[in-house]
């Protein structure tokens, strides 16, 4: 497909968002709650940050989609997110997973493993938590933040595609989406956003969100186009506010919520890989 075809489908997709105002559940962490929140209210969404093990199965009934990060997990949220996926999973709605740190320490490894095989409908995490959830990494990883990139990832990312029957979503320069066959490329974004936490956590919400909207969209699709429009937004900003991290995290909040149709149709850059 076409860039500009897959530019109009991005503001398409994004359009809805804006349109439906969908409220997604967020299982997120101690650190992205804020970002992911506000990141969520500034595209269009209606986001709620519900983890408790008490009543995270009532709120899946009222959420259109369900988004888990496994950042500053601890086992009474381990508890919630279970319940959450198993009754987003019984209400046939789609649930996003974010593998922060996994690898980092066989706790982390050992929980990620057990939401994987819960069959998420999304995963999106950067390389090197990629590379530690199919069990491909070959050095020990350093935490949060990747030592590899994005490209270093493809081939262990489609073998988690296949084994596990998800989506899976490699971002970094350029963003790697595959569901282990087709692989789309997304080059939007900008180096600013490794230099703010929990930008990675926020755009795996964002997933959640763009999936809520467009049921028509195929996971591979939904999952691009978020990373796309999420990734022009951060290339606005820093273009019409050249500076540090401090105040690109406003500006990048800014652009999220202003950008339009003709922005986002010629500056989504979303290519296909040829099978
Ligand atoms: N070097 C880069 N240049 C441009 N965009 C980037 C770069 N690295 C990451 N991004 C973007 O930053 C966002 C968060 O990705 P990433 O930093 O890989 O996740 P995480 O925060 O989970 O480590 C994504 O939208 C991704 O496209
Ligand atoms: C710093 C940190 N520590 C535990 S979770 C977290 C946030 C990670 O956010 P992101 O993966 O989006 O950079
Ligand atoms: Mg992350």
């Amino acid at each position: 497909m076409a860039a500009a075809t897959h530019g109009a489908n991005v503001w398409a997709a994004l359009a809805s968002v804006r349109a439906k105002n969908p409220l997604v559940q967020c299982i997120a962490n101690y650190v992205s709650m804020d970002l992911a929140a506000n990141t969520l209210l500034a595209a269009g969404a209606s986001p709620a940050m519900v983890h408790s093990a008490e009543e995270v199965e009532e709120f899946i009934q009222i959420a259109g989609a369900l988004s888990v990060n496994i950042g500053t997990l601890s086992p009474p949220w381990v508890e919630g997110m279970r319940r959450a996926i198993a009754g987003a999973k019984e209400a046939g709605k789609p649930w996003v997973l974010d593998p922060v740190g996994v690898g980092a320490t066989t706790y982390r490894t050992k929980i990620c493993q057990e939401l994987i095989a819960m069959g998420p409908t999304v995963i999106r995490g950067n390389a090197s938590e990629i590379l530690a959830a199919a069990g491909a990494a070959t050095e020990a990883t350093r935490g949060v933040d990747s030592s590899a990139a994005s490209t270093d990832a493809l081939s262990a990312a489609k073998q988690l595609a296949t084994a596990c029957g998800s989506v899976v979503a490699v971002s970094g320069a350029i963003d790697l989406i595959t569901d282990g066959r087709r692989v789309l490329r997304v080059a939007n974004g900008d180096p600013l956003l490794q230099k703010v936490t929990a930008t990675g956590c926020s755009v795996t919400a964002l997933i959640a969100v763009f999936l809520a909207a467009n049921p028509e969209l195929q996971p591979l699709e939904a999952a691009a186009y978020t990373l796309a429009y999420f990734g022009l937004a951060a290339q606005v900003a820093v273009e019409a506010h050249p500076g540090g991290p401090g105040t690109f995290r406003a500006h990048f909040l800014d652009a999220l919520y202003a950008l339009g149709e003709e922005t986002v149709t010629q500056g989504a850059l979303v290519s296909e890989d040829p099978l």
